[in-house]
């Protein structure tokens, strides 16, 4: 596993711009490298203002979308166009605004889909396992960049502190009961799956997240710290505003833009 890089921006616009400028370079090189990339995309205010940024540059069309799989990190398991669901977000912000090949834009089932969370967890753990290829780590396809935002309480997707899904060691997908934050069930990738992409990008902004960076890059354990768990084969990037990096060890080295 990779060791973190910290990156530091002014503050939340300007850390979502920056995200999506990184964003497309990193897909528009592994699609001229590979013809294809593999999206993990996440819900929350950072994670969808930066699909919002994307979609706002000209830049976004150096991305071939048909040939961009799209995954989640998680998801709220709520109907299809609910407001909560991160997938609802995430089409506003960008995927009804580039032309996404719908068949590659794998969303987490909702209770509408008839299943309980645990078959949707399931059917998702399948339809990820049936896009791996010979060369892949395992039972999901090699992420490109898998985008995490960051609770206060430090959990990335839906791995909250403490809770079952965070000691999850063979699944790829598990339903989580009882999420501290609503709503409170859902579906989540867990540790196995989110540590085979080659880049995991976690964002945070603001103050209220600066103590929980502070944990995710100290020497705590994943299953208290869930962020402290998340990280990339080959890079790991901590994508921060001033305010969520204001509590980091002065120790760690930081890059930091005006
Ligand atoms: O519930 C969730 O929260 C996190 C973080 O959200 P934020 O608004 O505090 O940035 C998000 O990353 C996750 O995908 C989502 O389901």
């Amino acid at each position: 596993m990779s060791v973190p890089t910290v990156i530091v921006h002014r503050d939340a616009e300007v850390l979502a711009q920056a995200v999506a400028a990184r964003l497309i370079t990193r897909l528009a090189d592994t699609q001229a490298a590979r013809g294809t990339a593999h999206l993990v995309l996440t819900g929350g205010s950072v994670g969808i203002a930066t699909l919002a940024a994307v979609a706002g540059t000209a830049a976004r069309d150096a991305i071939d979308w048909r040939a961009l799989d799209i995954w989640w990190g998680d998801e709220r398991f709520l109907p299809d166009g609910d407001p909560e669901r991160n997938e609802t977000g995430a089409r506003a912000a960008l995927l009804d605004r580039v032309d996404v090949d719908p068949d590659r834009v794998h969303v987490m089932p909702g209770p509408d889909s008839g299943m309980t969370a645990e078959e949707a967890a399931e059917a998702y753990a399948a339809e990820l396992a049936k896009a791996t290829r010979p060369e892949d780590h395992g039972q999901v396809p090699s992420f490109d960049v898998l985008l995490l935002g960051m609770g206060p309480d430090t959990h990335v997707a839906s791995l909250f502190p403490g809770q079952p899904a965070v000691y999850e060691e063979e699944r790829s997908v598990v339903a989580v009961h009882g999420s501290p934050k609503p709503p409170p069930t859902r579906l989540s990738l867990t540790f196995p799956a989110i540590r085979t992409a080659r880049e995991v990008w976690i964002v945070a902004a603001g103050e209220e997240k600066a103590q929980a960076v502070h944990m995710a890059l100290s020497e705590a354990g994943p299953f208290q710290v869930p962020a402290a768990g998340a990280r990339g084969r080959q890079r790991t990037l901590f994508l921060l505003d001033r305010a969520a990096a204001a509590k980091i060890p002065p120790s760690l080295s930081r890059i930091a833009s005006p």
